[in-house]
């Protein structure tokens, strides 16, 4: 059985490290700040009360999953895992000086992947001394939930490692599909620019209740545009936006004025409390 770590505990890492333990796997949780460390413990510990309260779920199994999570503020824990995933905020200096750290840390052969929604992963990989075992995994929000993740070779990624990194994937239970290191690779290519799209017709005079109305009655979609950048962070839709405007250098993909207003007044959407739609924290 291959053990697994996480670095960085934040809504991402959090779920992604619940997804390996629901699949069966010991998986360590790293993250420096403990206090991040007992926030994504606690809404684990939430989510699966409700599972309990629904009937979806026994205290037995709980404690079964709950078991298999450990949460350390100390990168040294990285040594026992054959994979490592990192999950860290969207910023390549800080990916790069976490992969220089998790180079550092690991043991020899083990794979560090990337959770990155868009960034080069093979700047990624020239942080460390084994670009031939680094890769991008791109899990969605909620990943326990979202049953796709997209895979990404680096230019020195080898076929050895692209195929257990495949394996993981499906073996914690996602199907896979290959993209290209292109910003936003697959999903986000598409799924994002609709979302700026939608705020766009706010700044236009939409109202953004009937924005989503229309996309989930007139299109199908579990939430609207607008909803779904609450849900995934104003600031995360804002940094995924830029990054294919500066990636690609075209200005199709130039971010929403209403999302870079949002993000300076700490308008986050629902972890903020308050986004296109206001929640009670
Ligand atoms: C920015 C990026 O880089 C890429 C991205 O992530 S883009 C975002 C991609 N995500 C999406 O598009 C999500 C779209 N929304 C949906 O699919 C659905 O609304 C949803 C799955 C989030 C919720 O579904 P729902 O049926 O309305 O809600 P609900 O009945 O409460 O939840 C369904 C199940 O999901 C689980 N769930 C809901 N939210 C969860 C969360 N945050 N974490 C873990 N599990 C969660 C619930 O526990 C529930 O499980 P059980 O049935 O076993 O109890």
């Amino acid at each position: 059985m291959r053990k697994l770590a996480v670095i960085g505990a934040g809504l991402m890492g959090g779920g992604i490290a619940q997804t390996c333990a629901q699949a069966g796997f010991e998986v360590v949780n790293v993250d420096t700040f403990e206090p991040a460390l007992s926030k994504a413990k606690a809404n684990i510990e939430n989510l699966y009360s409700k599972k309990i309260a629904k009937g979806t779920m026994t205290e037995e199994q709980k404690q079964e999953i709950l078991g298999r999570i450990r949460y350390s503020t100390d990168m040294k824990d990285l040594r026992e895992a054959d994979i490592i995933i990192e999950a860290v905020p969207e910023k390549m200096e800080i990916k790069k000086e976490i992969f220089r750290m998790a180079d550092e840390a690991a043991k020899e052969g083990a794979i560090i992947v990337s959770n990155t929604s868009g960034l080069s992963i093979s700047e990624m990989a020239a942080a460390t001394k084994r670009p031939d075992k680094v890769m991008g995994v791109h899990f969605f929000y909620p990943a326990p939930v979202m049953k796709l993740a997209e895979l990404i070779r680096g230019i020195a990624t080898t076929e050895e490692t692209y195929q257990k990194v495949r394996e993981f994937a499906i073996a914690i239970g996602k199907e896979v599909v290959d993209c290209p290191e292109l910003p936003g690779f697959i999903v986000n290519r598409i799924l994002v620019p609709m979302m700026n799209e939608a705020a766009f017709l706010v700044m236009e005079g939409c109202k953004a209740e009937d924005v989503d109305a229309a996309m989930r009655l007139g299109a199908n979609h579990p939430m609207g545009p607008l909803e779904l950048c609450d849900f995934v962070g104003i600031d995360v839709m804002l940094a995924t936006m830029t990054g294919l405007y500066n990636g690609f250098k075209d200005s199709k993909y130039r971010p929403c004025p209403i999302l870079e207003n949002m993000v300076k007044a700490g308008h986050l959407g629902r972890k903020s409390g308050k986004g296109f739609y206001s929640y009670n924290k």
